[in-house]
């Protein structure tokens, strides 16, 4: 029979499997949100005078006033109705150099302590720093595959080798949503048991938020809404909330009609909101970065390139980095690329024209379907982003974004058209030689590839009008006939050898 695990390792309310304690490691570190004076982490040792405590409000994004809320209230707009922001005590933090930081986090990396394993709260300090261990909502998220995209560079990039795929999709819910949903679930489960009114959590989605929040509050046991736009989302989308057991609504308008509703809605009933309107989502995603600086061993890539859509992602990239730059992680930060889909690109119209006045767009059917935006709700925060990240946006139509999906898929990946997207940006930067070939590049996989299996059918069987797919890929139809079989198997050999 297994012995009573150290409380560390789990949540109380949880039952541990044995594993949990036969994975425990030597390394002593305290995870509260104030550190001891004295830490052992794997590779150094430290003396230092206890800091102050960690701590985090929200502020109006990008202002100078004093005003500030506490995270327990809810409220996802300044005073002055613009966007609000998640400020870490930054003076506090600072009493740690870069390199303790990076020990830290390192060495949590592929551990099981709770919630520390999770490759978001592996760096809680940074994120949610005040919240009981107890309160968090984790499907150990994160921690995902930074693949060497060897045989893509060589094959159409002309031999760029230093090109990474970020995975984000490979996650519990099959996108990166699942970063900010951790946090913002385990938030609202601690506003909950504070007795704060929220019945339930409701978001407007393109599928993989309403995924992600459906998941996460059914592992909590809280009521979770979803506003979808009917039949504007996969199929494999819509059967996520339905299978978590989520109030879902059809409704017959695009995702911005649904956004619009969903901010009215959760003004007037007891449903926090959890788009990324709500900063508390990005402050999970931000992780994301850092874990790529980590998996880099703490060398900062040249360049990100993320698809986007309501844009929240692309500003939790940039906190992410400017953060870890901030407290002497890393020395710089990479220069960030969005990629949108020609037929969703209020961003790209922006930046083309300098900036000048944001006008939103309807969007029109694309593939890439979660990024069928056209108003939205973070286009500051991503300005901002791009702006000071020397950062450039660049667009895809629909048939470069299903052939770069495709060809990646063909050398081993298996991508979303989100991914797709954010290939042509890069397939596109390199061949103005802005992207250099040697240049370290990250590119930012979103969604996982299942999830989008109807547009790859429709793409491998040339079904799509007014594509050629040119890397369609049918099977061939044979009668089970030895010869039949031999035939058309050496017709293949003669043509791959
Ligand atoms: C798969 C996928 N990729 C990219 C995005 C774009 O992210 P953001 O809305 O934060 O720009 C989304 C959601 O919008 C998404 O679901
Ligand atoms: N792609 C998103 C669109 C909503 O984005 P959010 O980050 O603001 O929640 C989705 O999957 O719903």
């Amino acid at each position: 029979m297994a012995s009573t695990p150290a409380t560390t390792f789990l949540p109380n309310h949880h039952q541990p499997p044995p594993y949990h304690h036969l994975r425990s490691s030597p390394t002593t570190i305290n995870c509260t949100s104030s550190p001891p004076s004295t830490i052992t982490t794997t590779n150094h040792r430290y003396s230092i005078p206890s800091p102050p405590p960690f701590t985090a409000k929200y502020v109006p994004f990008n202002s100078d006033t004093d005003e500030s809320y506490s995270l327990d209230e809810i409220i996802y707009r300044s005073s002055s109705g613009g966007l609000l922001d998640v400020q870490h005590d930054i003076t506090a933090l600072k009493h740690f150099d870069g390199k303790y930081w990076r020990s830290l986090f390192d060495s949590r990396v592929g551990r099981n302590a709770w919630p520390y394993g999770s490759g978001v709260w592996s760096k809680k300090e940074f994120v949610l720093p005040e919240i009981d261990n107890d309160d968090i909502v984790s499907c150990f998220e994160g921690n995902s595959n930074l693949f060497w995209a060897e045989r893509f560079g060589k094959q159409n990039l002309a031999g760029m080798n230093d090109l990474w795929v970020k995975h984000c999709g490979i996650s519990h819910t099959g996108s990166f949503k699942d970063l900010g949903m951790t946090v913002l679930v385990s938030q609202v489960n601690r506003l909950r048991k504070l007795n704060k009114p929220l019945v339930g959590v409701g978001c407007a989605s393109t599928g993989d938020t309403s995924a992600a929040l459906s998941a996460y509050c059914a592992a909590a046991g809280i009521p979770s809404i979803v506003f979808l736009p009917a039949n504007k989302i996969s199929m494999a989308q819509l059967v996520q909330p339905i299978a978590n057991g989520a109030f879902v609504l059809s409704l017959d308008t695009d995702f911005d009609g649904c956004m619009k509703l969903i901010r009215e809605i959760t003004s007037e009933l007891p449903i926090y909101l959890a788009n990324s309107l709500n900063s508390l989502r990005l402050e999970g995603q931000k992780t994301a970065a850092i874990e790529i600086l980590q998996q880099f061993d703490w060398e900062v890539p040249d360049w990100v390139i993320i698809p986007g859509g309501n844009l929240g992602n692309i500003y939790a990239f940039y906190k992410g980095f400017k953060m870890c730059e901030e407290l002497g992680l890393v020395d710089r930060i990479p220069r960030l690329v969005c990629a949108q889909a020609s037929n969703a690109n209020p961003l790209y119209l922006h930046y083309r024209s300098g900036w000048k006045n944001f006008t939103p767009v309807k969007a029109a059917t694309t593939f890439a379907s979660a990024i069928q935006i056209g108003d939205p709700v973070s286009i500051d925060r991503a300005v901002y982003a791009l702006r000071n990240s020397d950062g450039i946006v660049e667009e895809a139509t629909e048939e470069e974004l299903m052939d770069a999906m495709s060809a990646a898929d063909s050398t081993g990946m298996f991508t979303c058209p989100h991914t797709g997207v954010a290939l042509v940006a890069l397939m596109k930067l390199r061949e103005r030689g802005v992207i250099g070939k040697t240049d370290r590049t990250v590119v930012v996989s979103t969604a996982h590839g299942l999830k989008f299996t109807q547009a790859k059918i429709d793409y491998h069987s040339k079904a799509i009008e007014g594509m050629e797919s040119r890397f369609a890929n049918s099977p061939v139809e044979v009668t089970a006939e030895y010869g039949d079989v031999m035939d058309v198997l050496k017709k293949f050999l003669t043509k791959v050898s």
